[in-house]
Protein backbone atom coordinates (compact mmCIF):
# COMPACT_ATOMS: atom_id res chain seq x y z
CA UNK A 1 0.00 0.00 0.00
CA UNK A 2 1.47 3.29 -0.66
CA UNK A 3 0.01 6.42 1.12
CA UNK A 4 0.60 10.14 0.23
CA UNK A 5 0.07 12.71 1.83
CA UNK A 6 -0.47 16.28 0.02
CA UNK A 7 -0.26 19.30 3.25
CA UNK A 8 1.47 22.84 3.75
CA UNK A 9 2.58 20.78 7.23
CA UNK A 10 4.22 18.15 5.51
CA UNK A 11 6.18 17.44 8.74
CA UNK A 12 2.67 16.23 10.37
CA UNK A 13 3.69 13.31 8.64
CA UNK A 14 7.20 12.42 10.13
CA UNK A 15 5.64 10.77 13.32
CA UNK A 16 4.36 7.85 10.68
CA UNK A 17 7.71 6.54 10.89
CA UNK A 18 7.31 5.37 14.54
CA UNK A 19 5.57 2.44 16.09
CA UNK A 20 3.90 -0.16 14.31
CA UNK A 21 3.38 1.84 11.44
CA UNK A 22 7.44 2.32 11.43
CA UNK A 23 7.47 -1.46 11.50
CA UNK A 24 5.02 -1.93 8.46
CA UNK A 25 6.59 0.49 6.36
CA UNK A 26 9.84 -1.25 7.38
CA UNK A 27 8.18 -4.57 6.22
CA UNK A 28 7.10 -3.18 3.31
CA UNK A 29 3.84 -3.17 3.78
CA UNK A 30 3.10 -0.07 3.52
CA UNK A 31 5.21 2.64 2.11
CA UNK A 32 4.83 6.47 2.62
CA UNK A 33 5.42 9.84 1.04
CA UNK A 34 4.53 13.31 2.44
CA UNK A 35 4.57 16.33 -0.03
CA UNK A 36 4.53 20.25 0.92
CA UNK A 37 1.57 21.32 -1.36
CA UNK A 38 3.65 24.84 -1.29
CA UNK A 39 6.49 22.99 -4.03
CA UNK A 40 3.83 23.96 -6.45
CA UNK A 41 3.63 27.11 -6.06
CA UNK A 42 5.16 29.83 -8.00
CA UNK A 43 5.13 33.15 -6.57
CA UNK A 44 7.79 34.64 -4.21
CA UNK A 45 5.67 33.96 -1.28
CA UNK A 46 4.43 30.43 -2.33
CA UNK A 47 1.12 31.16 -1.87
CA UNK A 48 -1.76 28.79 -1.76
CA UNK A 49 -4.70 30.28 -0.54
CA UNK A 50 -7.17 33.32 -1.38
CA UNK A 51 -10.16 35.19 -0.80
CA UNK A 52 -13.55 33.34 -0.61
CA UNK A 53 -15.38 34.20 -4.12
CA UNK A 54 -18.77 35.58 -3.14
CA UNK A 55 -17.54 36.92 0.31
CA UNK A 56 -17.42 35.43 4.04
CA UNK A 57 -14.91 35.23 6.90
CA UNK A 58 -10.95 33.59 6.62
CA UNK A 59 -9.40 32.22 3.19
CA UNK A 60 -9.77 29.49 0.97
CA UNK A 61 -6.70 26.81 -0.64
CA UNK A 62 -6.51 27.93 -4.00
CA UNK A 63 -7.12 24.92 -7.04
CA UNK A 64 -3.69 25.59 -8.88
CA UNK A 65 -1.20 24.26 -6.22
CA UNK A 66 -3.03 21.27 -5.93
CA UNK A 67 -3.87 20.62 -9.73
CA UNK A 68 -0.29 20.45 -10.45
CA UNK A 69 0.19 18.79 -7.73
CA UNK A 70 -1.98 15.64 -8.74
CA UNK A 71 -0.53 15.93 -12.02
CA UNK A 72 3.05 14.91 -11.08
CA UNK A 73 2.43 12.31 -7.66
CA UNK A 74 -1.01 11.11 -9.04
CA UNK A 75 -0.72 11.52 -13.05
CA UNK A 76 -2.92 13.05 -15.91
CA UNK A 77 -5.08 9.55 -16.77
CA UNK A 78 -7.97 8.71 -14.73
CA UNK A 79 -7.58 5.69 -12.61
CA UNK A 80 -10.26 4.57 -10.07
CA UNK A 81 -8.25 2.46 -8.36
CA UNK A 82 -6.17 5.51 -6.70
CA UNK A 83 -8.60 6.66 -3.72
CA UNK A 84 -8.13 9.96 -2.82
CA UNK A 85 -9.26 10.97 0.64
CA UNK A 86 -10.44 14.66 1.73
CA UNK A 87 -10.70 14.93 5.54
CA UNK A 88 -13.10 17.58 5.66
CA UNK A 89 -15.78 18.93 8.43
CA UNK A 90 -18.79 18.90 5.91
CA UNK A 91 -17.57 14.68 4.88
CA UNK A 92 -19.70 11.98 5.37
CA UNK A 93 -18.43 10.25 8.71
CA UNK A 94 -15.62 8.40 8.65
CA UNK A 95 -16.39 4.91 9.92
CA UNK A 96 -15.03 1.35 10.75
CA UNK A 97 -16.36 0.23 7.78
CA UNK A 98 -14.94 2.91 5.55
CA UNK A 99 -11.46 1.83 7.17
CA UNK A 100 -12.03 -1.89 6.13
CA UNK A 101 -12.82 -0.88 2.79
CA UNK A 102 -9.98 1.31 2.63
CA UNK A 103 -7.15 -1.17 3.99
CA UNK A 104 -7.37 -3.54 0.39
CA UNK A 105 -6.69 -0.36 -1.58
CA UNK A 106 -3.14 -0.08 -3.30
CA UNK A 107 -3.06 3.37 -3.23
CA UNK A 108 -4.40 6.57 -1.11
CA UNK A 109 -3.76 10.06 -1.62
CA UNK A 110 -4.84 12.32 1.51
CA UNK A 111 -5.24 16.04 0.61
CA UNK A 112 -4.96 17.77 4.03
CA UNK A 113 -6.76 21.53 3.45
CA UNK A 114 -6.26 24.10 5.82
CA UNK A 115 -7.82 28.17 6.40
CA UNK A 116 -11.23 27.44 5.49
CA UNK A 117 -11.29 24.37 3.27
CA UNK A 118 -10.03 23.57 -0.59
CA UNK A 119 -12.13 25.44 -3.60
CA UNK A 120 -14.49 22.86 -4.43
CA UNK A 121 -13.39 22.37 -8.08
CA UNK A 122 -10.23 20.37 -6.45
CA UNK A 123 -12.47 17.94 -5.32
CA UNK A 124 -14.80 17.81 -8.50
CA UNK A 125 -11.62 17.57 -10.66
CA UNK A 126 -10.10 14.95 -8.62
CA UNK A 127 -13.81 12.73 -8.59
CA UNK A 128 -13.72 13.00 -12.51
CA UNK A 129 -10.09 11.40 -12.21
CA UNK A 130 -10.41 9.10 -9.09
CA UNK A 131 -12.10 7.34 -6.52
CA UNK A 132 -12.52 9.97 -3.65
CA UNK A 133 -13.42 10.12 0.01
CA UNK A 134 -14.80 13.22 1.34
CA UNK A 135 -15.05 12.32 5.10
CA UNK A 136 -15.30 13.75 8.59
CA UNK A 137 -14.06 12.67 11.99
CA UNK A 138 -16.68 13.35 13.73
CA UNK A 139 -18.56 16.61 15.31
CA UNK A 140 -15.75 18.95 16.08
CA UNK A 141 -13.79 21.51 14.09
CA UNK A 142 -10.30 21.05 13.35
CA UNK A 143 -7.62 23.25 12.37
CA UNK A 144 -7.00 21.44 9.16
CA UNK A 145 -7.15 17.99 7.58
CA UNK A 146 -3.86 16.87 8.48
CA UNK A 147 -4.83 14.77 12.36
CA UNK A 148 -7.47 13.46 10.56
CA UNK A 149 -5.64 12.43 7.64
CA UNK A 150 -3.15 10.77 10.87
CA UNK A 151 -6.36 8.94 12.25
CA UNK A 152 -7.43 7.83 9.19
CA UNK A 153 -4.09 6.16 8.59
CA UNK A 154 -4.05 3.96 11.90
CA UNK A 155 -7.11 3.02 11.08
CA UNK A 156 -7.30 1.65 7.97
CA UNK A 157 -3.36 0.29 8.30
CA UNK A 158 -3.59 -1.83 11.38
CA UNK A 159 -6.58 -3.63 8.98
CA UNK A 160 -3.93 -4.37 6.58
CA UNK A 161 -3.40 -8.22 6.22
CA UNK A 162 0.02 -8.40 7.90
CA UNK A 163 0.16 -5.49 9.69
CA UNK A 164 -1.15 -6.88 13.45
CA UNK A 165 0.66 -9.65 15.02
CA UNK A 166 -2.46 -11.19 16.29
CA UNK A 167 -5.23 -10.72 14.14
CA UNK A 168 -7.97 -12.12 16.26
CA UNK A 169 -7.62 -9.44 18.86
CA UNK A 170 -9.18 -6.97 15.61
CA UNK A 171 -12.24 -9.04 15.50
CA UNK A 172 -13.38 -8.29 19.22
CA UNK A 173 -12.86 -4.73 19.13
CA UNK A 174 -15.64 -2.22 19.40
CA UNK A 175 -17.08 -1.43 16.39
CA UNK A 176 -15.53 -4.55 14.42
CA UNK A 177 -17.83 -6.35 12.70
CA UNK A 178 -17.69 -9.55 14.53
CA UNK A 179 -19.57 -7.57 17.95
CA UNK A 180 -23.02 -6.70 16.57
CA UNK A 181 -21.38 -3.10 16.59
CA UNK A 182 -21.69 -3.24 20.24
CA UNK A 183 -19.06 -1.44 22.26
CA UNK A 184 -16.28 -3.59 23.83
CA UNK A 185 -16.39 -5.06 27.04
CA UNK A 186 -14.09 -3.63 29.81
CA UNK A 187 -10.59 -5.36 30.18
CA UNK A 188 -8.64 -6.28 33.45
CA UNK A 189 -5.30 -8.09 33.57
CA UNK A 190 -3.26 -8.98 37.18
CA UNK A 191 -2.62 -8.01 40.02
CA UNK A 192 -6.15 -9.80 40.59
CA UNK A 193 -6.57 -7.12 43.62
CA UNK A 194 -5.12 -3.12 43.04
CA UNK A 195 -5.51 -0.26 45.41
CA UNK A 196 -9.25 -2.36 46.98
CA UNK A 197 -10.54 -2.90 43.30
CA UNK A 198 -10.65 -6.81 42.27
CA UNK A 199 -11.30 -8.29 38.99
CA UNK A 200 -14.82 -9.12 38.55
CA UNK A 201 -14.85 -13.08 40.06
CA UNK A 202 -16.06 -14.48 36.49
CA UNK A 203 -13.22 -13.41 34.67
CA UNK A 204 -11.38 -15.89 36.73
CA UNK A 205 -13.15 -18.97 37.48
CA UNK A 206 -12.12 -20.11 34.15
CA UNK A 207 -15.45 -20.74 32.90
CA UNK A 208 -15.34 -19.33 29.43
CA UNK A 209 -18.98 -19.72 28.65
CA UNK A 210 -19.97 -17.83 31.81
CA UNK A 211 -17.03 -15.10 31.26
CA UNK A 212 -18.25 -15.15 27.55
CA UNK A 213 -22.00 -14.25 28.74
CA UNK A 214 -20.78 -11.78 31.01
CA UNK A 215 -18.67 -9.91 28.52
CA UNK A 216 -21.82 -10.10 25.65
CA UNK A 217 -24.04 -8.82 28.95
CA UNK A 218 -21.26 -5.60 29.37
CA UNK A 219 -20.86 -4.99 26.09
CA UNK A 220 -24.98 -4.42 25.87
CA UNK A 221 -25.00 -2.96 29.09
CA UNK A 222 -22.06 -0.30 27.46
CA UNK A 223 -23.63 0.35 24.11
CA UNK A 224 -27.38 1.15 25.78
CA UNK A 225 -25.34 3.76 27.99
CA UNK A 226 -23.26 5.28 26.08
CA UNK A 227 -23.99 4.58 22.31
CA UNK A 228 -27.85 3.77 22.04
CA UNK A 229 -27.55 5.22 18.35
CA UNK A 230 -25.59 2.16 18.02
CA UNK A 231 -28.39 -0.34 18.98
CA UNK A 232 -31.38 -0.69 16.23
CA UNK A 233 -34.45 -2.40 17.51
CA UNK A 234 -33.41 -5.86 16.13
CA UNK A 235 -30.01 -5.64 17.96
CA UNK A 236 -32.01 -4.85 21.07
CA UNK A 237 -34.29 -7.48 20.76
CA UNK A 238 -31.46 -9.74 20.30
CA UNK A 239 -29.53 -8.28 23.29
N1 LIG B 1 -11.98 15.41 8.90
C1 LIG B 1 -12.20 16.35 9.50
C2 LIG B 1 -12.53 17.46 10.34
C3 LIG B 1 -12.13 18.81 10.24
C4 LIG B 1 -11.33 19.52 9.21
C5 LIG B 1 -10.80 18.82 8.12
C6 LIG B 1 -10.13 19.50 7.12
C7 LIG B 1 -9.97 20.90 7.21
C8 LIG B 1 -9.41 21.88 6.37
C9 LIG B 1 -9.56 23.11 6.99
N2 LIG B 1 -10.21 22.91 8.17
C10 LIG B 1 -10.52 23.97 9.12
C11 LIG B 1 -11.96 24.39 9.00
C12 LIG B 1 -12.50 25.07 10.03
C13 LIG B 1 -13.80 25.47 9.95
C14 LIG B 1 -14.54 25.21 8.83
C15 LIG B 1 -13.95 24.50 7.83
N3 LIG B 1 -12.64 24.09 7.91
C16 LIG B 1 -10.48 21.58 8.33
C17 LIG B 1 -11.16 20.90 9.34
N4 LIG B 1 -12.68 19.47 11.29
N5 LIG B 1 -13.40 18.58 12.02
C18 LIG B 1 -13.34 17.35 11.47
N6 LIG B 1 -13.97 16.23 11.96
Amino acid sequence: MRLDYLSIFPGYFDVLGISLLGKAAVNGLVDVYAHDLRDWTHDRHRTVDDTPCGGGAGMVMKPDPWGEAFDEIIGTEPDPSVHVVFPSPSGEPFTQSVAHDLSSVERIVFCCGRYEGIDHRVIDYARSMWTVHEVSLGDYVLNGGEVAALAITEAVVRLVPGFMGNPQSLAEESFSAGQDGLLEYPLFTRPVSWRGLDVPEVLMSGHHGRIAKWRRDESIRLTRERRPDLTDSDVSARH
